[in-house]
């Protein structure tokens, strides 16, 4: 793994207890729903593909919200979501594997698991259409976590910050990239990140902006950036900006 010295210390507190977790001693099979076909269905009806993410908090987060998992969801997708994401890290985000299972009984989309995983046998905690790999954190076993994730028949996002970590990324064989526009040193956003990075993506890659989207005129600017889709937690969790349905709308409709 990567040097984690100039990390922000939640991002280290949330790689401490990611090497401490327990992994099942099982292995899962799963028959997926494709995150990059539904992407792909809702660009084609008018939707911005969006993958709504269920996130009770997080680091940089004022309080924690305990609304139910799978009611969280089915708004999402009666907002136009074309996929939910759902953090199944308990310490820093609130998530669990139940609340992830709750909600791929509860929607027909994909639903990707959006954790910090560091070795093969955590992919097998809890079934889901995609698992999140995020490629600083997996360094030179990012290749063989990308096979084994799709051994298990998972869709891989695997998520880079900058163009080295995209090469890394496009030499492991990823085909579903997220660009985080957070930056794990410092948890600041900034939106150019996806800008700077996406055009040297090649074409055959579908590219996810990841965090900071806000705005519909932010979802409009990734997307004229070249985002295939977007990933937005905070802005469709923000109580105070709207119900969970119209804020997940007004960004699909962007
Ligand atoms: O969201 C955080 O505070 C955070 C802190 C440390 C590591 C990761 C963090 N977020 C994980 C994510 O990737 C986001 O939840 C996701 O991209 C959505 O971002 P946003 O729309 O800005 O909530």
């Amino acid at each position: 793994m990567n040097e984690t010295a100039d990390l922000a210390p939640a991002v280290r507190s949330i790689l401490d207890a990611a090497r401490e977790r327990d992994a099942p001693d099982r292995r899962l099979s799963v028959s997926p729903r494709s995150l990059p076909d539904a992407l792909a269905a809702a660009d084609a009806d008018g939707r911005v593909p969006t993958i709504a993410e269920v996130k009770p908090t997080s680091p940089t987060t004022d309080g924690e919200r305990r609304d139910d998992p799978a009611a969280l969801a089915r708004e999402m997708v009666e907002g136009g979501a074309a996929a939910i994401s759902v953090l199944t890290e308990p310490e820093h985000f609130g998530g669990s594997p139940d609340a992830l299972r709750a909600v791929r009984d509860a929607v027909d989309v994909p639903v990707l698991r959006k954790d910090f995983l560091l070795r093969e046998a955590q992919l097998d905690a809890v079934e889901a259409d995609a698992v999140l790999l995020i490629a600083r954190f997996l360094g030179d076993d990012l290749a063989g976590m990308l096979a084994a994730a799709r051994d298990r028949g998972f869709d891989a996002l695997v998520e880079v910050h900058d163009r080295d970590e995209l090469q890394q990324a496009l030499d492991a064989g990823a085909d579903l990239v997220g660009v985080n526009n957070r930056d794990l040193a410092e948890l600041v956003v900034d939106l150019e990140t996806f800008e700077t990075v996406a055009p040297h993506a090649p074409d055959d890659v579908t590219l996810i902006a990841e965090s900071g989207v806000t705005t519909p005129a932010d979802a409009r600017r990734m997307r004229e950036a070249g985002a295939d889709g977007l990933l937005v937690g905070s802005a469709i969790m923000d109580a105070e900006a709207g119900d969970v349905e119209s804020n997940t709308r007004r960004l699909v409709s962007a």
